[in-house]
């Protein structure tokens, strides 16, 4: 966690309350130092040895789910992209366009709301389920800061009080979780299936019990070469669904090249988290992404991450029994989600991997795991 920023750090006619927003609408030209990256992080130099690569995440067709050939091919290409690329592009996913248009509006309402009306959410005054966190005030903040305003939401498995949701997008925040909740059971049984486990093995671990949405606001930037939306990241979660807008930024780590993850129209990002490659023994890969300010904008997304995240819950997850022998043994201790979702909060957006804390370092240590 990070010393918080000061008014000190900013332009004297700016409110912190406004967040990132009140920088842009009180017309700065210059981006606040409190939000420089140092250069050498924002550099991305195409090494010479993947010319010859693919450097497109794979976009995947859901839409013939029903049939088995098709399905079969569907599982392939989910499993290749799960273990390669850790992220891959849905379409014909089911979740009608007038839901991802409600939904992007929805959020946007929110964060254009008067600022007095977005402080009532704020972590100081709010403990609802429902909090305004614009980067001056999130305690988790990474430094340098992050060019964007959010807002959270969670959404199971204890479902906020309609109430708790501001109007702006509260009926679109409960119908968009409805489908994504209903997209993730599918993904899971996929996902299952590229592991060669039953289709419900993962539901049955409880991987789609909790949900927690983040909403985005990345406000046009002045000087998009000095700083970033998000900072490199991996997700806290077993299974991360992204609905961005046609602005883009958001780029993933691949072969330590950033690779620009392209706005496809009603498509869904899907991206392994921390969880999955934990009890998938590195099957699966949660891999680093980060997002692009833009002089466009604003740039508006919505991430719905598969977790309890700090929910009490005390279930220890650890690689599963299944995917293991003599030949690979566990690779990480088990971790409740709270335990890991704690950490993980603590130590910041700082670009470093939280799950490698928990990997077995010793052929014994590993050995006796799976002796438990
Ligand atoms: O806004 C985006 O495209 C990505 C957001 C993200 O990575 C996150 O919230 O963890
Ligand atoms: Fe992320």
């Amino acid at each position: 966690m990070s010393e918080k920023p000061g008014k000190t750090d900013l332009p004297a006619s700016v409110s912190m309350e406004a967040g990132v927003k009140g920088l842009v609408d009180a017309d700065i030209t210059e981006v606040p130092p409190i939000f420089h990256y140092p250069s050498y992080t924002l550099s991305n130099n195409r090494p010479s040895n993947i010319s010859g690569l693919n450097l497109a995440v794979p976009i995947i067709d859901l839409g013939g789910i029903n049939d088995t050939s098709a399905r079969n091919d569907l599982v392939s290409k989910i499993k290749d992209a799960a273990e390669n690329w850790g992220f891959f592009q849905v379409i014909n996913h089911g979740v009608p366009l007038t839901v991802l248009e409600e939904i992007k509006n929805g959020v946007r309402k929110f964060h254009e709301e008067d600022p007095e009306v977005k402080k009532l959410y704020s972590p100081t005054v709010s403990n609802k389920r429902f909090v305004y966190t614009n980067s001056f005030e999130d305690p988790y903040q990474s430094s340098p800061m992050n060019w964007r305003d959010s807002f959270s939401c969670f959404i199971a498995p204890d479902p906020p009080n309609p109430e708790e949701i501001p109007l702006a997008c509260r009926d679109a925040v409960i119908d968009y979780s409805k489908h994504v909740m209903e997209l993730g059971g599918l993904l899971f049984q996929l996902l299952s299936e590229a592991l060669s486990l039953d289709s419900e093995f993962l539901e049955k671990m409880d991987c789609l019990k909790g949900l927690f949405m983040l909403c985005h606001y990345y406000p046009p930037c002045p000087q998009p070469d000095l700083t970033l939306g998000i900072s490199k990241h991996t997700d806290n979660s077993f299974l991360t669904l992204l609905l961005q807008d046609q602005i883009g930024g958001l780029q993933v780590l691949h072969h330590d090249y950033w690779v620009d993850i392209t706005p496809v129209p009603g498509a869904f990002v899907v991206n392994i988290g921390d969880f999955m490659q934990l009890i998938t023994n590195d099957k699966f890969s949660s891999v680093e992404h980060r997002v692009r300010t833009n002089r466009d904008g604003p740039r508006i997304s919505v991430a719905c991450f598969f977790s309890s995240s700090l929910s009490p819950n005390p279930t220890v997850y650890g690689p599963i029994k299944e995917l293991l022998s003599d030949e690979d043994p566990a690779k990480y201790k088990g971790i409740t989600i709270p335990e890991y979702t704690a950490g993980y909060l603590a130590s910041g957006y700082d670009g470093k991997s939280h799950l490698s804390k928990f990997k077995l370092k010793k052929k014994r240590e590993r050995i006796k795991c799976v002796a438990d």
